[in-house]
């Protein structure tokens, strides 16, 4: 909670510094949104940037990005010198295909992929897989996974739509996501292979707040902005696979 506000407080803060600006064109683009918390929970899906937001949002986190968006909005409408766009992404996963850039999350890891990767370097004994009763197409959760490499061109392509002679004026939300499911245990079987290494895993009970599915429809995002993701999840778990494998403990040099 605490983390949360002081978030929260850093988001205000950030989003209004441009408003000082000098009356010029000011961008404000917000890489940020998954939508488990802009969208809440999935009245359908795929999800499109039409589902209404903020609806079910059960935790702080999510919250605090949809009253972002909100006050973006009004920016927006405050004046026609607000130009933004808030890209509302998926699950990032990936590494840069070098594998000098990757995920070293801090102590034990909340999300799905650095999970299994360091299960399969050896740092962590199994994956836990949150519950198999889900109805999806094989109980486990599913989720939009992106690699980070897409994600990072869709902010240099969202920038160039803000900068450019004739920017888009107000506020514009964008999906960007591969617009493809899927599960926990297809993500290890994929890593599985990426790494030629059994993964060990175990299935718990659910953890508190998740959705069984979310994926998006990604095509505003091809059609007005000309980006679709490129890498599919072959490509996700190999270069995750040779960041962590060069990486074994991660940027620090001691396990913790
Ligand atoms: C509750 C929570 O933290 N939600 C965050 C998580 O949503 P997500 O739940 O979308 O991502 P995630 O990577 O935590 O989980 C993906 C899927 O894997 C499952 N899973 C995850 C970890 C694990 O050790 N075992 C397992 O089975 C989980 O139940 C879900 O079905 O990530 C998003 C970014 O990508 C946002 O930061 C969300 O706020």
């Amino acid at each position: 909670m605490r983390e949360t506000t002081y978030l929260l407080s850093e988001q205000y803060h950030r989003i209004s510094k441009p408003t000082t600006g000098d009356g010029r064109v000011q961008t404000a683009p917000i890489p940020y949104s998954p939508p488990p918390t802009v969208y809440g929970l999935p009245q359908y899906l795929p999800l499109t940037e039409s589902h209404p937001t903020g609806q079910g949002c059960t935790n702080p986190y999510g919250k605090s990005k949809f009253f972002i968006e909100e006050m973006l909005k009004d920016l927006a409408s405050s004046s026609q010198k607000w130009s933004i766009i808030a890209l509302r992404y998926f699950n990032p996963v990936g590494s840069h295909p070098s594998g000098e850039i990757g995920e070293d999350p801090n102590g034990i890891p909340n999300n799905l992929m650095p999970y299994i990767s360091q299960v399969a370097v050896g740092r962590r004994k199994k994956v836990q897989v949150f519950g198999n009763d889900y109805d999806t197409k094989d109980g486990s959760g599913v989720r939009d996974y992106i690699h980070i490499m897409d994600l990072a061109q869709g902010h240099v392509t969202a920038l160039d739509k803000l900068l450019c002679d004739k920017p888009l004026s107000g506020f514009k939300a964008y999906n960007l996501g591969t617009g493809t499911g899927y599960s926990v245990f297809e993500m290890i079987e994929a890593f599985s292979k990426a790494s030629k290494r059994t993964i060990p895993y175990e299935v718990v009970g659910r953890r508190e707040g998740d959705i069984a599915s979310s994926y998006c429809d990604a095509s505003l995002a091809k059609t007005e902005l000309g980006w679709e993701a490129k890498y599919g999840l072959d490509r996700m778990c190999e270069d995750t696979w040779r960041w962590q494998s060069k990486n074994t403990l991660g940027y620090r040099k001691i396990f913790y």
